[in-house]
Formats: structure tokens, sequence, C-alpha cells
């Protein structure tokens, strides 16, 4: 699969935001894209069936219109950790059906935003993370930080456990989630000191910003992700 995988520092942090910025984005650029959601917990019931925020944000900017189901083939109605929510409505979580279904619903040439759920490590299968996932889809990864107290701590464990998986951190994004972090100017640079990967845009706190001005805030790490991730 061509595309990235983007992850979070943890659930709530705006990987939807930046994921969704990023598939209208790249759609601005005239490039077949679309977003997926692989494992969605959270869900309203409606006559099509359960349906996730997050899957129907990404499939309003995708530029390629997929079916719900192949956007997000496993929608779960608790708003809990997904293993859990699997656990009770009786659906299975294993990584590798769960790959075959994402590559087989993206067309080739089309390029796929993919959205973890909650952070790294969200457990999935008895023994399987959201990680794995990723490595089944061999998809550089794109870390969207919520600049938060505690941000620096779960930053620097997710980038540590992506590299011991051999995936590339192909960057991250600092999200100004709350208004008034005390240090947060100072909290963006001892990541982008410590990271390797570069900071490929920030967001500003902004509680209901536009789709245009996601996708403005984004237009450079597309441009940085389009040059050295899908070239
Ligand atoms: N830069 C920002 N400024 C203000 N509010 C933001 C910002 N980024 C995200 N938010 C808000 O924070 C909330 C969580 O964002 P989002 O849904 O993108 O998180 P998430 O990481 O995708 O969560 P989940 O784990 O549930 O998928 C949303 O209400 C969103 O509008
Ligand atoms: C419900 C929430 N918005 C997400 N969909 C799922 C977050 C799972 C977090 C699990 C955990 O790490 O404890
Ligand atoms: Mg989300």
């Amino acid at each position: 699969m061509r595309g990235i995988f983007v992850t979070g520092t943890d659930t709530d942090v705006g990987k939807t935001r930046v994921a969704a910025g990023l598939v209208a984005a790249w759609a601005a650029t005239g490039e077949a894209v679309c977003g997926l959601k692989p494992v969605a917990a959270g869900a309203e019931a409606t006559p099509a069936g359960l349906r996730n925020e997050d899957a129907e944000a990404l499939r309003a900017a995708a530029s390629v219109e997929l079916p719900y189901e192949q956007v997000n083939p496993v929608c779960l109605e608790p708003p809990m950790a997904p293993h859990l929510a699997a656990a009770e409505a009786g659906v299975d979580l294993a990584t590798a059906p769960l790959a075959r279904r994402l590559e087989a619903a993206v067309p080739e040439g089309v390029t796929a935003v993919v959205e973890g759920a909650g952070g790294w490590l969200v457990p999935t299968a008895p023994g399987e993370t959201l990680a794995d996932l990723a490595e089944a889809l061999g998809l550089p990864v794109v870390m969207v930080v919520g600049l938060r107290l505690g941000c620096l701590n779960h930053a620097l464990l997710t980038a540590e456990s992506i590299a011991a998986r051999g995936l590339p951190l192909a960057g991250w994004v600092a999200n100004h989630i709350e208004p008034d972090m005390t240090a947060a100017a100072a909290n963006r640079d001892t990541l982008a000191e410590r990271l390797s990967a570069p900071l490929l845009a920030e967001l500003t706190h902004v509680p209901d910003a536009t789709p245009a001005e996601v996708v403005e805030s984004l237009h450079g790490a597309v441009s940085r992700l389009g040059r050295e991730v899908l070239a």
C-alpha cells in the first residue's frame, strides 16, 4: 500500500484533524487519495448502519470515493478501548485479515492516509496492537503530538517503539490542543531536538477550524511527505 499511517501520542490529540487535513491537502494537489480508519470505537446507529465520525471526516476529504465499509471495516458502537468493544460485539480484530481487506480496498495508484485509534500500542486481537497493523501495511508513520503536559514522554516512547519495529517515522506534527499550555513552544523545541524525524507542521489552537484552515497549515507537510515518502 502507498501512503502513511497516522498515529498520535494519545487519544484525542488531533489525529483525525491532521489525517483528514492531509487527505484534503493532497487531494487539492491533484493526487488520488483516500483516508482509512481500520478500527473505530465510538459510532452512531444510522439507517445505513453504524457510522464513526473520524471515518466520515476522512471520506469527506478524499478525492477517491470508497464505500463506507471499505474506509472503516471495523466500526464498534461504544467509545472505549477497541479490543473491549470488539469482544462485546464478538468481532475479530486480527491483523492479517484486516490488512488484506484494507489493501484490497485501495485501488492501484491511490495514496491512503490510515488513521489509527488512540495511541500507537492500542490493543487489537489477543497479543496484537495497532502497531502490528501499521507494520503489516508497511507504511511510514506520521506522529501527531498533542501538546500538553506529559506529551514529551508519550512522544519519545512512541518514536522509540516505531523505530524498534523498523518502521520509518516520516515526521511529526505539533498540535496545540490546549489554548494556554505553559511553555508550549519550548516543549515543541525539546521534541524537535530529540526526535530525529522532521517537524512537518504546527497547528495552532483553533477550536472550530474550517477544513480550509487545516489544509492551509498542512501544505508544507504534504509537499515534504510527497517528495520523501511517496516519491
Ligand atoms: N489544534 C487544535 N485546536 C483546537 N482543537 C483541536 C485542535 N486539534 C484537535 N482539536 C480538537 O480536539 C478534539 C480531538 O481531536 P481529534 O478528533 O482529531 O483527535 P483524535 O486523536 O483523532 O482522537 P481519536 O483517538 O478519538 O481518534 C476534537 O474536538 C478536535 O476538534
Ligand atoms: C474512544 C476513543 N475516542 C478512541 N476511539 C479509542 C481510544 C482507545 C484508547 C485505549 C487506551 O490506550 O487506553
Ligand atoms: Mg480520530
